[in-house]
This record gives C-alpha cells, sequence and structure tokens, in this order.
C-alpha cells in the first residue's frame, strides 16, 4: 500500500474510503456524490476520471468513474484495492437485457461475469478462471432489493470486449447459457478483486434490450439508476457492524 498518487489517480492515502462506488460514467459519479453523500471532497481529476469522498449516513464512502472498458477499470479498480487500501469496490452501472426473461429496469446483480476478453491470461492459471461476486455484498444487496421492492435478477452477466459486435448472433449464444445482460466491465473488477483478495460486486440497471429494440426513456431510466443507486449504498455499512 501507500504507493500513491498513480499515474491515474491524484488522491494521498487516506482520501479514498474503503467502500466505493464505480459508475462508469465520470460525471454520473460527479452527480451521485453531491446527490447521496454528505461533507463531499473531490480527490481526483486526472484525466477527469472523477473520484470524490463523503458520508452517507455516518458511513465513509468514495464514488468514482471507471470508464468503459476492462482495460480502463482494470486500471482503476487495480490502484483502489493494491494501492490505497480499498476493501470494497461496487460497480454501478447500465445494461444491455440478454436472456429473454430480462425486462427494462431490472435490478441485476452480476453473481459471475462471463467474458469474451483476455483480461484473466495474465494470471496463468492452468484452467478456465471464474470471476465471481463478493458473497456477502451479493447476498446483501439482494436482500436489499427485495425489501425495497424492485424487480432483481440475479445470475451470469457478460463482460464484453466490443459494444458494437460485428458477430450479430454472438448475443443469442449467451443467452442460451442463461446470461442475464451484457455490459462491458464486471470480468475484470471481480478478477482483480479475486487476486487482491478483496470484495467486488457489479450492480445493474437494464437500459436496453436490443434484441426487442427497447430502451428506457430519460426519465424511466433516471428511476431506475435512483434505485439501483439505493441498493448500492445500502451495502455502505460494514457487513459488521449491521450484525451488531
Ligand atoms: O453505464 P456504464 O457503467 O458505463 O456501463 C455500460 O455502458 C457503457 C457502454 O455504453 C459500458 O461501460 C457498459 O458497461
Ligand atoms: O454494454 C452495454 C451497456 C448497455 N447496453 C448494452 O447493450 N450494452
Amino acid at each position: 500500500m501507500a504507493r500513491t498518487p498513480t499515474p491515474h489517480n491524484e488522491a494521498v492515502a487516506g482520501q479514498i474510503a474503503p467502500f466505493v462506488l464505480m459508475p462508469g460514467d465520470p460525471l454520473r459519479a460527479k452527480r451521485l456524490a453531491e446527490a447521496y453523500l454528505e461533507g463531499v471532497e473531490q480527490f481526483n481529476g486526472v484525466r477527469n476520471m472523477l473520484g470524490y469522498t463523503g458520508t452517507y449516513q455516518g458511513s465513509p464512502v468514495s464514488v468514482m468513474g471507471s470508464g468503459m472498458g476492462m482495460p480502463s477499470i482494470g486500471i482503476y479498480s487495480y490502484e483502489l484495492f493494491n494501492f490505497y487500501g480499498v476493501e470494497s469496490i461496487v460497480r454501478i452501472g447500465t445494461a444491455g437485457g440478454v436472456a429473454p426473461s430480462v425486462r427494462l429496469r431490472d435490478i441485476v446483480l452480476g453473481m459471475g461475469a462471463c467474458t469474451d476478453s483476455n483480461y484473466a491470461h495474465q494470471f496463468n492459471v492452468p484452467g478456465t478462471l471464474a470471476p465471481i461476486a463478493d458473497f456477502g455484498l451479493l447476498r446483501r444487496a439482494a436482500d436489499a432489493a427485495e425489501r425495497l421492492g424492485y424487480p432483481v435478477r440475479v445470475g451470469n452477466v457478460l463482460s464484453s470486449d466490443v459494444f458494437y459486435n460485428d458477430d450479430r448472433t454472438a448475443e443469442q449464444r449467451w443467452a442460451k447459457m442463461g446470461v442475464l445482460a451484457v455490459e462491458m466491465e464486471s470480468a475484470a473488477l471481480y478478477l482483480n478483486a479475486m487476486r487482491a483478495h478483496r470484495r467486488a460486486l457489479t450492480i445493474l440497471t437494464v437500459t436496453d434490450v436490443v434484441s426487442r429494440g427497447e430502451a428506457l426513456t430519460a426519465e424511466e431510466r433516471q428511476e431506475s439508476l435512483t434505485q439501483m443507486m439505493e441498493v448500492a449504498l445500502s451495502l455502505a455499512k460494514p457487513e459488521q457492524v449491521l450484525r451488531n
């Protein structure tokens, strides 16, 4: 630890909370910090990958953009886990529905993250690594979503390297295997957490279903993002505190 700042993050040790929320869009990080946190201070502006720390109901929380794709979240999450002592990263993102049963506005909790990326190659295991979420975060997020009455699905997501896929049949083949939704970051986040022995979870809002030509309106999107944020913030208090 304590090798701070980095080429991508100008925070000094202690400026980032052990619990970090990561939307893809840095401007969403700014809006979320301003809307939900108290005593907010900006800790990063390098490359406009905005990061903020404040408190939520007394618990320290940081919010930082991850950028799009696995190389981007790979860098930021690696630095947060390994140089800034971050314990938990919860990705809060948008996704496309893949399984036919998935509806617009569903909240998808990524239990596992399938991928078409080669990110795991670096770990050189003699087989296939399964990027998975932290069970404690996953269980608490599922409980919170159910308690709040939000439509929640738990299962596999696809973290893809491509948004505009030339292979139009690829999605159907993931759907055949029960994959719920497609996004672009979770596999790298989960693998970095696994390697650092820390915690990670992805919470997604389904904002479009390409196969059915459906997409949320701006208003519906905002409402769904608010629901996702409520679920994510319910994880800010450390688990052991909740048990006392
Ligand atoms: O809404 P975010 O978190 O950026 O997530 C999704 O949106 C981007 C693509 O439009 C990709 O980053 C994908 O993972
Ligand atoms: O990666 C993404 C994100 C949102 N919607 C999609 O279809 N794909």
